[in-house]
């Protein structure tokens, strides 16, 4: 029997309160309004930003909600004047949108868009209304424009882009945040080139989908950081050419900055943060080339943190900026990443440490917090 109009009753994990588990239950998911398309969850993996706004650290986190936002999918049915996918495509969820109108779009400048950031930020719908309600009659948030911790969910048609249908969802779903992140990162913001010096705080899959983009790009030293010592082996199976551990890489009087700068006489080209800790950000500032070094914030920090260094760090050419989905357009560049893994130029497969069914869902966050674990992929059919 058709679903379409309908509100569907399916299966998600709610998040009610900051720094408690997720509740898995049954849910009822309105049919998509206008420029709003439902999609049949498949596969979703959690990703570092899900459990930070679970901890209640994100300025913007707010609760009753359903989390989630690496995830792929089949559309199951689109509202009103939706052109961009239809029924049965494959489909990745964005949280970073791209509506081409609006002026980030259209600046040429950024993969910022403004057309439904706002509401997303609340956790609602473009038209400031929920989509998702439990047994209870109770309204549940939706969380950055996306929700994949549900079998079904509702985004806006601008926060969805159809894919090639033979790549296999249970791992073209990583495209929706980490690996995109870092690989856009090293590619689109640092645009890194032949010969340049690389170092990447933080061997997450975030961190090591950049050394994946420095090794495409040709760069000639790929300098790994990480305080856990068995990210060392993933850091060279992914192109890194250097790992140290601050830990224990360190001599009497040496820091990890004046370490780097011995390391590649002067300092790096470019530098990546993927720890979200302000200091680390600090140290990779501080480690970058004078003159034009450049340092690109990709770690999300807890609210009310901030960061420092002395602005003759600036004066003096280090340049700090920052990557949001690595500068990727979602819906104009995601078919070339999708390409580039079909095609074996860009590694997926190799982020999947984890599998689980959606239900043990809880266990999945638990496994982010074991250094053996890049992501875990839940699949909603279990
Ligand atoms: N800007 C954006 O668009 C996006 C940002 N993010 C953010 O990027 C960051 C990375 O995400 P993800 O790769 O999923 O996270 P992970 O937790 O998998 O990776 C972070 C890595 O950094 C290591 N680490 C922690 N503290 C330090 C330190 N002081 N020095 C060196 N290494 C350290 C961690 O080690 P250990 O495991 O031992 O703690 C871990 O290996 C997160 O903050 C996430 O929220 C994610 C996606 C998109
Ligand atoms: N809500 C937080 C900020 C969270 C944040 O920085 N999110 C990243 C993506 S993290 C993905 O895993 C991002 O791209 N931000 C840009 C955006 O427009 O959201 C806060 O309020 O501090
Ligand atoms: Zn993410
Ligand atoms: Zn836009």
């Amino acid at each position: 029997m058709s679903t379409v109009g309908k509100a569907i009753t399916c299966t998600a994990a709610v998040a009610y309160e900051a720094g408690k588990p997720l509740t898995v239950e049954e849910i009822i998911v309105d049919p998509p309004k206008a420029h709003e398309v439902r999609i049949k969850v498949e596969y979703t993996a959690v990703c570092h930003t899900d459990a930070y706004t679970l901890s209640g650290k994100d300025p913007e986190g707010a609760f009753p909600s359903v989390l989630g936002h690496e995830g792929a999918g089949i559309v199951e049915s689109v509202g009103e004047g939706v052109t961009n996918v239809k029924p049965g495509d494959h489909v990745i969820a964005l949280y970073t949108a791209e509506c081409m109108k609006c002026k980030f779009c259209k600046s040429g400048k950024t993969n910022l868009c403004g057309a439904v950031r706002a509401t997303q930020g609340k956790g609602v719908m473009p038209d400031g209304t929920v989509r998702f309600h439990n047994k209870k009659g109770e309204d549940l948030l939706h969380f950055m424009g996306c929700s994949t911790f549900s079998q079904y969910t509702v985004v806006a048609d601008v926060s969805v882009v159809a894919i090639d249908p033979k790549a296999p969802m249970d791992r073209a779903c990583l495209l929706g945040c980490g690996v995109t992140t870092g690989y856009g990162a090293a590619i689109k913001t640092a645009n890194v080139q032949k010969g340049d010096t690389v170092a990447v705080f933080g061997a997450g899959t975030v961190g090591l989908s950049i050394v994946q983009g420095a090794k495409v790009r040709g760069a000639s030293r790929i300098i790994v950081i990480d305080l856990n010592q068995g990210k060392k082996d993933w850091s060279f199976q992914f192109g890194a050419t250097d790992f140290v551990n601050p830990s224990t890489d360190l001599k009497e009087g040496e820091t990890i900055v004046s370490k780097l700068i011995e390391m590649t006489d002067g300092g790096l080209d470019f530098t990546f943060d993927c720890t979200g800790n302000v200091h680390v950000m600090r140290d990779a500032l501080e480690a970058c080339h004078k003159g034009w070094g450049q340092s690109i914030i990709i770690g999300v920090a807890a609210a009310g943190e901030e960061i420092s260094t002395r602005p003759f760090q600036l004066v003096t050419g280090r340049v700090w900026k920052g990557s949001a989905f690595g500068g990727i357009k979602g819906r104009s560049d995601m078919g070339g990443l999708i390409s580039d893994y079909m095609n074996g130029k860009l590694k997926v497969d190799e982020f999947v440490t984890h599998e689980r069914k959606f239900t043990d869902i809880n266990e999945a966050f638990e496994d982010l917090h074991h250094g053996d674990c890049l992501r875990t992929v839940l699949d909603l059919s279990k």
